[in-house]
């Protein structure tokens, strides 16, 4: 679905130009998940702009969803394929009501009536905004919107959804329920990139790639990155309250048959 190798981009800050991008290579499969994190400037809505095509990069080559992105008409092609989902819940929404807002996006690719009726339906099902299809975008909570931007990239079909750290401004209730509903969305088939800075979300991904400085520097199992790698404490994270514990239970010489990443995790080994 994604292929990056040795990916460079560099932007320009007034006079000086950056390296924002510095030799990424990297390899997404269809209908898999990648949880992508790293500090603040380290990249990360930079490289996700790539992949869609917003950023050309300076060097290296990019195939996204079987385009070539050298190719300067396949960087439009591919917005088709690539949907982003965003942080603010409120800066998403155009229409009045949910229905409308998932017409609006379908409208202006030009889907007609009875299709365009069809594909609301089914995006307002996916993401459990059903019964709210009619309601004022307003009444609707963070995560309900946050739904909503889902249900909008998902009438467009696409091939690879990205999220933009989409939970950074939502309650635990609406964090844990969005990303269920994605995981739901990859267990369909989507390929999802989540980006993150939350580490209880990156202890719930089976993969997960660390950028800094616009290198990525970890690339694996969220096991290994947690116990065995240095990123955590080089980069001032919080670990998950299971790994806290399961690196104080190491410390005291407690048997631990698996390393505990989430809260299932410690129960299970304590
Ligand atoms: N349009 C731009 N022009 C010039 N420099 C930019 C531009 N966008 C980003 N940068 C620079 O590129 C670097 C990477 O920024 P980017 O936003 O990709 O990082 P990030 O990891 O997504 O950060 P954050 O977590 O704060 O969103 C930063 O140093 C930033 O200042």
């Amino acid at each position: 679905m994604i292929e990056a190798r040795q990916l460079a981009l560099s932007l320009r800050e007034g006079a000086e130009e950056r390296k924002v991008l510095r030799g990424i290579d990297l390899e997404v499969e269809q209908g898999s998940w990648l949880a992508l994190t790293g500090p603040n400037g380290s990249g990360k809505s930079s490289l996700i702009r790539t992949f869609n095509g917003l950023l050309s990069p300076a060097s290296g080559s990019l195939a996204v969803a079987g385009l070539d992105l050298s190719v300067p008409a396949h960087r439009t092609a591919v917005r088709r394929s690539v949907q982003i989902v965003f942080q603010n819940p409120e800066a998403q929404t155009v229409g009045s009501t949910p229905a409308e807002d998932v017409a609006f996006g379908l409208e202006n690719r030009g889907i007609p009536g009875a299709e365009l009726h069809r594909r609301t339906e089914l995006a307002l099902a996916r993401t459990g905004l059903v019964s709210k299809a009619e309601a004022p975008v307003e009444s609707l909570s963070g995560g309900e919107r946050q739904r909503l931007a889902v249900a909008c990239c998902l009438a467009l079909e696409p091939e690879l959804l990205i999220l933009d750290e989409p939970t950074a401004m939502l309650d635990p209730a609406g964090r844990r329920e969005l990303f269920m509903l994605v995981r739901r969305l990859r267990d369909d088939g989507l390929t999802v990139v989540w980006v993150t800075q939350r580490p209880e979300e990156l202890a719930a991904s089976a993969r997960v790639a660390v950028l800094k400085d616009g290198l990525l520097v970890y690339d694996g199992a969220p096991r290994p990155l947690f116990y065995d790698s240095p990123w955590p404490d080089t980069l001032g994270w919080e670990p998950p309250l299971a790994v806290a514990a399961g690196r104080v239970l190491l410390a005291q010489g407690w048997p631990l048959a698996e390393l505990p990443l989430t809260e299932a995790d410690l129960e299970a080994v304590l």
